[in-house]
């Protein structure tokens, strides 16, 4: 049994209720994110994963209070929650495939592109590729870029949209690497469909089903239990992928 006490929350959603026409998805999503570490935003397909960090962000119309350290923040538009601290690495990566990747990374700050030194430390691959089309990039490499790019702001909390979807095993495995290293000094909010990822990197588990919180807490202690796991998710850890 672990004593120490839970770290103050950065960030803490109470009842939120997201609503698409006649779609009722978010149905009073209530859960805190620590101030440090990795907290993992899990569920089946189509729970309300991705529009929970669209609400958080502004990106989605939402009812319900968000504190971003102790501040409300439902009411901002997303340029001032992002200029507050939160960054936002969405779904489909959306690098801009016209231009290079060192273009990309100066549109978030024109001084600074592949030669910052969060880009040396995190993603070297990256380095010797400043010149090259961002849509030419492989599909963790554009990941990186995408990560990349919010990295070269300050965030006091990073959304991450399931950045490992789609990537091959070795890949799965660097985006981890880079992942646990961020979360040495920011908490993130994670969507992550791959266990093992979760099992290695997250702390805690928020789990949505039917537009509500059904789960949370300790990430170890639901990857270690097969039958929630199954219960909850509808998989098993066999299924999926290395981390
Ligand atoms: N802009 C939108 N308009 C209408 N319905 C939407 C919109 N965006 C999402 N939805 C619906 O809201 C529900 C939740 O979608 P969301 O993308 O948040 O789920 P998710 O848990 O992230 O799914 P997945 O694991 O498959 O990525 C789905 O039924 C989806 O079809």
């Amino acid at each position: 049994m672990n004593d120490t006490p839970p770290a103050a929350a950065i960030l803490s959603v109470a009842d939120l209720h997201v609503r698409y026409g006649g779609s009722h998805v978010l149905q009073g999503v209530t859960f805190d994110v620590p101030a440090t570490g990795v907290t993992a935003l899990l569920g089946r397909n189509g729970v309300g994963k991705t529009t929970t960090l669209k609400a958080i962000i502004g990106l989605a119309p939402r009812t319900g209070r968000i504190t971003l350290r102790g501040n409300e923040i439902q009411s901002q538009r997303t340029s001032r929650i992002v200029r507050g601290g939160i960054g936002y690495v969405p779904e489909d990566r959306e690098v801009f495939g016209g231009l290079t990747v060192d273009e990309n990374l100066r549109l978030v700050d024109p001084d600074r592109g592949v030669d910052a030194p969060v880009v040396a430390k995190l993603f070297p691959d990256l380095v010797g590729r400043g010149d090259q089309q961002a849509g030419t990039l492989s599909g963790g490499q554009q990941q990186m870029v995408s990560l990349a790019r919010v990295l070269l702001r300050r965030n006091d909390l990073l959304l991450i949209d399931e950045p490992t979807k789609g990537l091959a095993p070795k890949l799965v495995t660097e985006v981890a690497d880079v992942l646990a290293e961020v979360a040495r000094t920011t908490p993130l909010l994670l969507v992550e469909q791959n266990l093992p990822l979760v099992r290695r990197i997250a702390d805690q588990v928020v789990v949505i089903d039917a537009g509500r919180v059904v789960h949370h807490g300790d990430a170890a202690a639901l990857v270690a239990d097969p039958a929630l796991t199954r219960e909850l998710l509808g998989v098993s850890m066999r299924r999926k992928g290395a981390a």
